[in-house]
């Protein structure tokens, strides 16, 4: 009597034995499958891994063995339903999307941009805005600091890209695209809609919530990339060599533009602050080094002028600072995905990475790597000096990702990074706030661990008090003297360079 209703049970049960066999054995390759987390008897991980198998690289060698070196096969990006069918169903947004046409024609038309970028053509506009913002600084000595970090970011972004000079930060146009990128940073968290989860849902006919929500986003974007391409194509800024332009000649369709353009104020200004804002961190936590900065920026600069792109090369160790920063990004790491199966060498072994696995270079174990850094918790920008006081032939970081979807805004980030930090260590003496924490009455804890970061896709610090005290009252007066002086003029700033930006174009 008891034996029939435990028929189903037993074939249930060499069924699932029989399938967790077939998906154990799914990687029939001699290689085995690379170190992860401990597994339950017999069933393994299979409880633990998503669908597709994740690999996360903790290792510079093994991460440009992989994501450079074998690029062709691992520079692909895992689908996310929900931006993939509804916030950008025409995979415009080429930091997401795989390696489709419009990802190849925005890549091919940035390195145009760059290489004029390069050749030096946006510096003037950079040491503008840097020099904006230490004149704010010295305006409110620090009090909106976050946010005057936030505005030098955007602003040189935006007007490189649109025309948009933002010289308050209050600018209706300048709060939308920030409103924007804060929304598609929620729309495209895996956890931002059930279809992600459950993708069979979004068979449900009709305007589900999830559909309303990437529409009306999708509308509110459009609206606004629409008019600042429109202003930017009609002429508004028509001096200008904007980074809009050379993508608006492009023949694609229009929308195509306007979401390869959103991708810049993305993956540019937020990317930008991040550091800026992880550079004052290091400044209240590791003050050790600043000393010595100073002393190399004054050794070059003297007291009488602002540094300028000039001394650049005669000063490596605000370079390594520069660098520095970056690498100490908490950037939630932009993920690869494989197009192919591969073995992967490590230490002797061989591993099989089966076609559709995800591939993250963590940069904070990177960075963090015992085994290649003495102190590798410390601030210690010297790391990227050699012992000559230069910059070491050759140095690696992992802060701008790898191969074919290594950073395309490097040349232009790097010189963003560059001069505001020689700008701020000059001006001032940047330190802890003794000022009580308003939520606890108490003094403000300094943290630099993960609870202190906000985790987002460029997860940087939450917002902390600093004090940014002029270093002598000559160097207050000498940055508002320069300030009066300069040229704020956008269409001097940023000249069009129409031959030098046909040469990067095809060059
Ligand atoms: C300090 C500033 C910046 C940092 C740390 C940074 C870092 C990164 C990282 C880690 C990636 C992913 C690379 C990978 O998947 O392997 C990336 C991609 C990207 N970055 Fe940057 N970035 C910065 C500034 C910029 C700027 C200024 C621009 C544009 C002017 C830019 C444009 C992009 C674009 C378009 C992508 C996507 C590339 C693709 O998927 O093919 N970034 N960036």
């Amino acid at each position: 009597m008891d034996r029939l209703p435990l028929q189903p049970v037993t074939i249930a049960a060499i069924a699932l034995l029989g399938g967790v066999y077939l998906l154990r054995s799914r990687t029939a390759s001699r290689a085995r499958r690379p170190p992860g987390p401990p597994g339950l008897p017999l069933l393994g991980n299979i409880l633990q891994v998503p669908v597709k198998p994740v690999f996360l690289i903790g290792d510079i060698t093994l991460a440009k063995e992989v994501l450079e070196k074998r690029s062709a096969k691992f520079s692909s990006r895992p689908t996310i339903p929900y931006v993939r069918y509804h916030v950008d169903p025409a995979e415009a947004y080429w930091v997401f999307s795989k390696q489709t046409e419009s990802h190849f024609i925005a890549r091919k038309l940035t390195t145009g941009l760059m290489a004029a970028v390069r050749a030096g053509e946006t510096e003037p506009l950079q040491q503008f805005e840097a020099l904006l913002n230490v004149t704010h600084l010295l305006d409110d000595g620090g009090k909106n600091w976050f946010h005057l970090i936030e505005r030098v970011s955007a602003s040189m972004v935006l007007s490189a890209a649109f025309g948009l000079h933002c010289p308050t930060g209050l600018e209706p146009d300048l709060k939308e695209v920030i409103a924007c990128l804060a929304e598609l940073v929620t729309l495209s968290n895996p956890s931002a809609s059930i279809i992600n989860v459950l993708p069979f849902l979004d068979m449900i006919p009709g305007p589900m919530p999830w559909r309303k929500r990437a529409q009306t986003y999708r509308k509110r974007e459009d609206a606004l990339y629409n008019r600042l391409i429109t202003r930017t194509v009609s002429g508004e800024a028509s001096g200008m060599n904007l980074w809009a332009t050379a993508f608006a000649s492009e023949d694609k369709p229009e929308g195509d533009q306007r979401r390869l353009m959103n991708q810049f104020a993305g993956a540019a200004i937020e990317t930008t602050a991040v550091s800026m804002h992880t550079f004052i961190l290091a400044c209240i936590l590791y003050p050790e080094w600043i000393p010595r900065a100073q002393r190399e920026i004054d050794a070059i600069v003297g007291e009488d002028r602002l540094p300028s792109f000039k001394d650049r090369p005669n000063l490596p160790f605000v370079e390594a600072i520069r660098l520095f920063g970056g690498a100490l990004l908490f950037v939630s790491e932009f993920p690869h995905q494989s197009t192919a199966d591969d073995v992967v060498e490590y230490q002797g072994k061989e591993y099989f990475i089966a076609k559709g696995s995800i591939i993250i270079a963590v940069s904070w174990a990177i960075e963090h790597d015992q085994a290649r850094f003495e102190n590798h918790d410390l601030f210690q920008p010297e790391r990227f000096l050699d012992d000559t006081n230069n910059l070491k032939a050759g140095y690696e970081t992992s802060a701008f990702g790898f191969g074919r979807r290594v950073c395309p805004g490097i040349p232009f980030a790097e010189r963003s990074l560059w001069i505001n930090i020689a700008m701020m260590l000059w001006t001032f003496n940047i330190r802890r706030s003794e000022e009580p924490d308003p939520k606890t009455g108490l003094p403000f804890k300094y943290d630099d661990r993960d609870l202190a970061f906000s985790g987002n896709f460029t997860s940087g610090p939450f917002e902390f008090p600093a004090v940014f005290e002029p270093r002598s009252m000559q160097r207050l007066e000498v940055a508002r003297q320069e300030w009066a002086e300069c040229e704020k003029d956008l269409n001097v700033l940023l000249p069009r360079h129409k031959e030098q930006y046909k040469l990067g174009i095809t060059g």
